[in-house]
């Protein structure tokens, strides 16, 4: 493993909430390196912060202490906009609620299309067709987000954050509105992701997807524990 096989890392992260006189403490002092070609899972009960790395991790927000790098760029250190940009194209994100991932006018290849126009493809989706397929989802390319269950959404969404392939690929929670059949879907597709060379993150509470992770990062009460 090389350092640029390190494409996301964070530094000492903490971050808190603020909440009326009382500000809610949700990571402290973490730090963590995701590497391409593996699946890291962010594990750990409700509450324990999970959400808030990830939304770190992803450019969404800045931490109050500690840094983040992608693929080399201190992202901590850059304005909103350079910070957006660098979102835009080296990172992936799945929202947790399927609502938040896809744009109700777009259809299923329209947003694969439009994915890698964000990072700078020719617009034809580098290598989704393949996820969409490995997702159960191919068929569905001329249907919009209305026309698909919850769970084909989120399945939709992953090839979406994947078109274009951004080196960092990021899901919260991406089996939590899906039956065992579709989890076995999206598990397949995370590690075939990430043999495509994409550092993927997920969140997950799910036995089934921490089955598949290289590296499992425990929080509890937004602390890094280390496993026994
Ligand atoms: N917008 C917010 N305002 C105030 N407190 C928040 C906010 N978002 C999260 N928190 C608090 O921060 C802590 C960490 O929350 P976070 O959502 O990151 O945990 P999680 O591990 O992802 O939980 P879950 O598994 O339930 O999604 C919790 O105590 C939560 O109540």
């Amino acid at each position: 493993m090389t350092p640029a096989d390190h494409a996301l890392s964070c530094s000492r992260v903490s971050h808190s909430y603020p909440v009326d006189d009382a500000p809610v403490r949700a990571l402290a002092d973490v730090s963590l390196t995701a590497s391409r070609g593996a699946v890291t899972v962010l594990a750990g009960p409700s509450g324990s912060g999970k959400s808030t790395l990830l939304r770190i991790l992803g450019c969404l927000d800045r931490p109050d202490e500690g840094s983040v790098e992608v693929e080399g760029v201190v992202t901590t250190a850059l304005s909103t906009r350079r910070r957006r940009a660098l979102r835009r194209a080296r990172i992936g994100y799945v929202f947790q609620d399927p609502a938040d991932n896809l744009l109700g006018y777009l259809t299923v290849a329209e947003h694969v299309a439009l994915g890698a126009r964000l990072r700078g493809g020719d617009g034809t989706g580098g290598g989704s067709a393949a996820v969409l397929e490995a997702l159960g989802v191919a068929d569905r390319a001329g249907h919009r987000p209305a026309q698909l269950s919850g769970g084909e959404q989120q399945r939709v969404a992953l090839a979406f954050a994947a078109a274009g392939e951004p080196p960092v690929l990021l899901a919260d929670e991406p089996s939590a509105q899906l039956d065992r059949a579709a989890t076995g879907l999206v598990v397949g597709a995370l590690r075939e992701l990430a043999a495509r060379g994409h550092a993927v993150v997920v969140t997950t509470h799910d036995p089934e997807v921490l089955a598949v992770a290289d590296e499992v990062i425990d929080l509890v009460d937004g602390e890094r524990r280390e496993r026994a």
